[in-house]
């Protein structure tokens, strides 16, 4: 069984099916495009890890261009891009000029804010640098409200740490335990689909390919 798994490149189709799929197949589709982020994120596993034994949890702290990478994807990508069940509480005019009275209820476009020019610069750019440069200190839990993937606040999302702990141990381990690749020569196609969930319009392809002894795959 190992033979097989091991004699052929594994084919695989993602689409999104639940929250924490999204980021991760978003994550895969920018680093196809991106081989320079790839290839520094499986050199961080392979200093911090090595071939010898599985991702652990404990792991994540050190990979911290890992943790840029996912930060940049869900600056790119938010799974929620608009932010809702929120009211006004006091009366303002907008730089607009659109007067809001207390208790209007808002909808809020977190996509727009974390591609503003005004606080990121080249906003439309896949830059895990920025992370650990000049946005270094920007942290995911609300805290910052230019960067608001899981919204801030009382009704934020309490799923947060699952979430994260998820997102950052399921890519270590698919990028350590595989080599991956695009199923052809064109760009992978990152078009989002218009709807409340920012899903990946089209279905990702990717090729596996297993890159550790065979005893790390097995349970
Ligand atoms: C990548 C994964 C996820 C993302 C991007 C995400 C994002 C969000 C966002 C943007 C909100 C609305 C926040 C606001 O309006 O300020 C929310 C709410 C919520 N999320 Fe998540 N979420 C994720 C995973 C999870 C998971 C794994 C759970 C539970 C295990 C969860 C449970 C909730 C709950 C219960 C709320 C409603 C909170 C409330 O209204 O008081 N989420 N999430």
């Amino acid at each position: 069984m190992l033979d097989a798994f091991y004699s052929f490149k594994q084919n695989l189709i993602l689409g999104a099916a639940d929250s924490n799929m999204v980021p991760l197949i978003w994550v895969l589709a920018l680093l196809l495009n991106n081989r320079h982020a790839l290839k520094k994120a499986k050199e961080e596993l392979a200093t911090h890890v090595g071939k010898d034994r599985p991702v652990e949890e404990s792991d994540i702290k050190n990979l911290v261009y890992l943790q840029a990478i996912i930060k940049e994807t869900l600056r790119l990508y938010p799974p929620s891009p608009i932010l809702a069940l929120r009211a006004a509480m006091e009366e303002c005019t907008l730089s607009n000029g659109y007067h809001v009275t207390p208790g209007t209820r808002l909808l809020l476009n977190a996509w727009q804010i974390q591609h503003d020019e005004r606080v990121w610069t080249d906003p439309d750019e896949f830059k895990p640098e920025r992370f650990l440069t000049t946005h270094k200190d920007l942290d995911l839990r609300g805290q910052n409200f230019e960067l608001l993937p899981f919204g801030a606040g009382r009704r934020a999302c309490s799923g947060v740490s699952l979430a994260l702990q998820v997102i950052h141990l399921s890519m270590a381990s698919v990028l350590h335990c595989f080599d991956i690749d695009k199923t052809g020569d064109q760009p992978v196609d990152m078009t989002e689909s218009a709807s409340l969930a920012n899903v990946k319009a089209t279905p990702l392809k990717v090729l596996l390919q297993p890159c550790l002894s065979p005893e790390i795959y097995q349970l």
